[in-house]
């Protein structure tokens, strides 16, 4: 089953004379639990589509459907709840709170939300990622490839369908960007979650299942799997 549609989605920013076309046109379809790459060159519209899927910016026009729902159709409130239930977002300077511990930055999406954290599963998550005995450290005393582990896991924690990472490994090295993607394709495997990871990396795109090439806001390879 297709977790995420976009169809004929643009989205035109106009600045006095000038329109930029940052998507124009981008049709996407992504099954339940695939591991997709999204590659471009710089300002080819890889954000803007990543932010559109998950309702964080407005298209001008054109559809994204998650889940079934239609996007368009929800009202801001709607929206945020949208994302703390549907969507982890992971970012490629992790956007940690420095004052909260590990294990309270892993929560804050469900205490955001008011539920009750599943410990179990709290546990389960840290555990698959290496940083279950972190979970009182503050983020300043971890790597970078601890703090970017500490920020899936929040990211995970609400058992989203999709996640979406943009560049997140684009602040660590060579060989800690595959660990720590190579660990969150198999948490989202574990877990049954849809990954969507943009990168410039090519070792990165290649540990994926299907690479989606980006050109001047249209997908110009690897729109479909069939
Ligand atoms: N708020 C904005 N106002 C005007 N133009 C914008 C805005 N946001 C993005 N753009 C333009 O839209 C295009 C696509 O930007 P986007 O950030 O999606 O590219 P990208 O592929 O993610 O680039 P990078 O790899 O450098 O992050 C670029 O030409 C950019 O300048």
């Amino acid at each position: 089953m297709s977790v995420l549609e976009v169809i004929d989605l643009k989205k035109y920013y106009r600045q006095g004379e000038i329109v930029t076309k940052a998507l124009d046109g981008v049709n996407l379809r992504v099954e339940s639990g695939e591991f997709l790459a999204i590659v471009g060159t710089s300002g080819s519209g890889k954000t803007t589509l990543l932010n559109m899927i998950g309702g964080l910016d407005v298209p001008t026009s054109g559809t994204v459907i998650v889940n079934g729902e239609d996007l368009s159709t929800k009202k801001e409130e709607q929206l945020t709840i949208f994302r703390r239930r549907y969507i982890g977002f992971i970012f490629q300077n992790y956007n940690l709170v420095s004052v909260l511990n590990v294990r309270e930055n892993i929560i804050l999406p469900v205490k955001l939300d008011g539920t009750k954290v599943d410990e179990e599963y709290l546990k389960q998550v840290t555990e698959l990622l290496g940083i279950a005995d972190k979970l009182k450290n503050k983020p300043s005393t971890l790597s970078g490839g601890q703090q970017q582990r500490v920020a899936i896991a929040r990211a995970l924690i609400t058992k989203p369908q999709i996640v979406l990472a943009d560049e997140p490994t684009g602040n660590l090295d060579s060989k800690t960007s595959e660990e720590v993607i190579s660990l969150l394709k198999m948490t989202s495997y574990t877990l049954n979650q849809t990954l969507i990871v943009i990168t410039h990396n090519d070792a990165i795109a290649q540990l994926a299942d299907r690479i989606v090439r980006i050109e001047d806001g249209k997908i110009v390879g690897g729109a479909s799997n069939v």
